[in-house]
């Protein structure tokens, strides 16, 4: 049961602003400090958003958010979706949230020192309490819906690796179905799967777009090796035909869902595909209505995975339009859907009608872009949908 705040914790809490504006981040910087002590949440976090400093930026930006808004919760719907999603996918538990309080509780002690009150502390200790009361709510009613979907599960299940697939010279693609061989619960083209990685050095979560069609048998991730990346060098170097994983349910709410008929404009680069590939192979399986036209960027032809998958999809949907874009082309031969150079927001803008949506995926830099590229150019910020794993507040704040 969820219990409101205390009378006086609002006008306590709102007193805090100016302190909030000008230490946030030495307070959720010291919290994060405290809290990656202990491995178990380390684990949670994104580690190179923690060094790049961009999860300590984006939660003093929440705290404050939710100063400001303390008493206006509707105010603070979109973020807190935002959070619950990211929580259930990393599968966050209720038992998680004192140990985070504690810190975030003894981060504004130390940073505010004696301007810290003995009022102010149980005040944002009643603040803390309530918004967490209201985050394990609602986890707890996402993990209970997912567990009772056909195929659905509450706690991580054990998938096997059933078949790889090498993509190009740098992306393998993972076949995974349960270990238990029942069936697992169909995705919505545009989730992912979290993985629970502990093992071989590993301590960490990361989450994978799944690139397979909604199928009951299982799924399949598609993987780009990143010569600096522990957990994607272990997928291709380690994860062996028959070695098993731990993954959450699917996740996420980058998908066409509610949309039928509405034309759609999928716009990728690089390994950030990967959603649009399930979303692709989806009509088949679905019945799925959308006229879709897939825009995507790679350094050269070569690079691009899924291409002979991409060649029987334009043989076989309809209406599907492909246009391929080569940043760094090895031949000077091109097509009418072939072309040289960057994507660039001008030409995806040429192909937006005031109906369509548009799907972003890939480098963080590709997105933010385009994005603003297209915003500027007069699209509505509404039609835009993108996906990025980690923190993305400066993708759609400019940040760089
Ligand atoms: N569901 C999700 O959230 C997913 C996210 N991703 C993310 O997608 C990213 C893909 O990275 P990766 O495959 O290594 O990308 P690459 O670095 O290989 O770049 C791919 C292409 O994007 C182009 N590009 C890069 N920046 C821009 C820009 N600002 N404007 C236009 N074109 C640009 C590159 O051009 P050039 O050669 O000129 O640099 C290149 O042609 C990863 O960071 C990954 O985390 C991936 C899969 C799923």
């Amino acid at each position: 049961m969820i219990r409101p705040l205390h009378p006086g914790t609002a006008a306590i809490v709102k007193a805090t602003i100016p302190a909030l504006e000008a230490h946030g981040l030495a307070i959720t910087k010291t919290m994060y400090a405290s809290l990656m002590q202990d491995p178990a949440i380390a684990a949670m976090f994104n580690q190179t958003d923690q060094a790049n400093g961009r999860q300590p930026h984006a939660l003093a930006a929440a705290v404050l958010a939710y100063a400001r808004h303390i008493e206006h919760p509707e105010k603070l719907k979109a973020a807190l979706d935002l959070i619950v999603e990211r929580h259930v996918a990393v599968m966050v538990e209720a038992d998680q949230y004192p140990v985070v309080g504690a810190a975030l509780l003894g981060a504004i002690r130390t940073v505010l020192g004696d301007a810290a009150t003995p009022a102010i502390m149980e005040a944002w200790g009643d603040a803390y309490r309530f918004l967490a009361e209201v985050l394990i709510t609602r986890e707890a009613d996402v993990y209970a819906e997912r567990a009772a979907l056909e195929g659905g599960w509450r706690d991580w299940r054990s998938l096997r690796v059933e078949k790889r697939t090498r993509e190009t010279d740098s992306v393998t693609s993972f076949w995974l179905v349960p270990a238990d061989d029942k069936p697992v619960l169909m995705h919505k083209p545009g989730q992912f799967l979290t993985f629970r990685l502990d093992r071989d050095g590993l301590n960490t979560r990361r989450s994978y777009s799944i690139s397979s069609a909604p199928d009951a048998r299982g799924y399949r991730i598609s993987v780009k090796r990143d010569p600096n990346g522990q957990v994607s060098r272990w997928f291709h170097d380690q994860l062996a035909v028959g070695d098993i994983v731990d993954v959450t349910p699917p996740a996420g709410n980058f998908t066409l869902e509610g949309k039928a008929e509405v034309p759609v404009l999928l716009v990728s680069a690089g390994i950030g595909i990967t959603p649009f590939m399930s979303m692709l192979l989806a009509p088949r399986v679905s019945g799925n209505t959308h006229p879709l036209h897939l825009v995507h960027g790679d350094h050269d032809l070569g690079s691009m995975p899924f291409q002979s998958e991409l060649v029987n999809l334009s043989a076989t949907t309809s209406p599907l339009l492909i246009d391929l874009f080569e940043s760094l082309p090895k031949s000077a031969a091109s097509t009418e859907r072939t072309h040289k150079g960057r994507i660039s927001a001008s030409w995806v803008r040429s192909r937006v009608t005031p109906e369509t949506h548009v799907y972003v995926c890939g480098p963080r830099s590709f997105q933010r872009d385009l994005i603003h590229g297209l915003v500027e150019q007069g699209v509505n910020r509404e039609q835009i949908h993108h996906e990025f794993f980690g923190s993305d507040e400066e993708v759609t704040s400019g940040r760089s």
